[in-house]
């Protein structure tokens, strides 16, 4: 079955987000004041199973799904997510398994990872020295570690992408560096524009290093030219090195919105379904799931959800938006 909401966008791409919790507090997501040891992270009780999981996928997988994306938090702190991503890739529908972590433990378990079916990872790295690296994840890790996470996760046979988040005057200044760094590794860095997402990262407009202004600083080191989507709705906008090295993606949601052709779904930890990455609203799932809704009648509530979907964030940006607090980045994993 195909669906399609308000302004004629399917369903292609879910999600998964299997844990809340992260082993780094990136100020831009997990400001360490905010997630703090008070912090209620979600009981283990109140999260997805893997069962739950696997049924779920299913049935989008049913709605139009054939993408299906792991994040967190971090997602290499679930202990079961070798079996997740083993019993997702065998989904008949399911043509792309992704992860997305910080890569601070990826190298001891890459090599599970592509043999439980993984196909792609991006990791997330914000500067190549220490002292920017971890004032920005709240000193939780080294940038070896990560880089070790990167040449583990190739060398496993897994394509790799590295996602930077720039902050103006916290590593903006890191931009050439990261960009010299990875194309020179045949890896493809792709930055980008700092968000709004969620309630607590302090974000505002004056932090915000814009696509055009990122593409102006690399185009004078290294020439660059656009380059076509690999795919409709690629959030990622493509530049290829005029000198053959390689390609890097801007990922513009601040200033150059994609929500026109976004077919992303995202289900949390907690098993609640959000069709926006700054919905100030979600769709509990969970009480369906353990009070012994059919597949039929879970179905039923996805296309409803879907049909009546008309988030479009990032183009509204600015302008009047719904009241409300927007779920936290690390409940619904980017
Ligand atoms: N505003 C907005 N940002 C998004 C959306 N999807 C992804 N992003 C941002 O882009 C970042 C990179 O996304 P990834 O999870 O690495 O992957 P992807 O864009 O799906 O990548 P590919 O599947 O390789 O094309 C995320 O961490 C988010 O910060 C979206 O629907 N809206
Ligand atoms: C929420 S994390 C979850 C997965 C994993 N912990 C990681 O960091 O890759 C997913 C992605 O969201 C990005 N992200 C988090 N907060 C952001 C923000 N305020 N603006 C832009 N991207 C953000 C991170 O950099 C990361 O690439
Ligand atoms: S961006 Fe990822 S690594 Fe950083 S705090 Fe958020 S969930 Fe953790
Ligand atoms: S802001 Fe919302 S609707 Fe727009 S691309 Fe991102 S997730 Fe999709």
């Amino acid at each position: 079955m195909q669906i399609q909401d308000q302004y004629s966008r399917g369903l292609r791409d879910l999600r998964i987000s299997v844990t809340d919790r992260c082993n780094f507090r990136c100020r831009y997501c997990m400001p360490e004041e905010i997630f703090d040891n008070n912090y209620a992270f979600l009981p283990k009780e109140h999260i997805l199973s893997v069962d739950e999981i696997i049924r779920l996928a299913r049935l989008f997988t049913a709605l139009g799904v054939q993408k299906i994306r792991i994040t967190g938090g971090e997602p290499l702190l679930r202990k079961e997510l070798p079996e997740i991503i083993e019993r997702v890739s065998q989904i008949p529908q399911i043509e792309d398994v992704a992860l997305t972590t910080n890569g601070s433990l990826l190298a001891k378990h890459a090599q599970l990872l592509k043999n439980s079916g993984l196909m792609r990872v991006a990791v997330s790295l914000d500067a190549l020295d220490d002292g920017t690296f971890m004032k920005m994840n709240g000193g939780r890790s080294h940038v070896q570690p990560v880089l070790n996470g990167i040449e583990a996760a190739a060398e496993a046979g897994l394509k790799v992408k590295v996602n930077m988040v720039v902050q103006k005057g916290v590593n903006d200044e890191s931009i050439l560096s990261m960009v010299e760094y990875f194309r020179d590794r045949g890896h493809i860095l792709r930055l980008i524009e700092f968000m709004d997402v969620g309630n607590t990262n302090g974000w505002n407009w004056d932090q915000v290093v814009s696509k055009k202004e990122m593409l102006e600083r690399i185009h004078s080191e290294w020439p660059l030219e656009p380059v076509d989507s690999n795919y409709s709705g690629e959030v990622a906008s493509r530049y290829r090195f005029l000198d053959g090295k390689g390609e890097i993606g801007i990922i513009s949601s601040v200033s150059d919105a994609f929500c026109s052709t976004c077919t992303r779904a995202r289900l949390s930890a907690e098993g609640t379904l959000y069709t926006c990455l700054f919905a100030t609203k979600g769709y509990a799932l969970l009480p369906m799931l353990r009070s012994g809704a059919s597949d039929e009648e879970i179905t039923t509530y996805l296309v409803d959800i879907w049909y009546n979907r008309h988030d479009r964030y990032s183009i509204d940006r600015g302008k009047n938006q719904s009241d409300g607090s927007k779920v936290e980045m690390s409940r619904i994993g980017g």
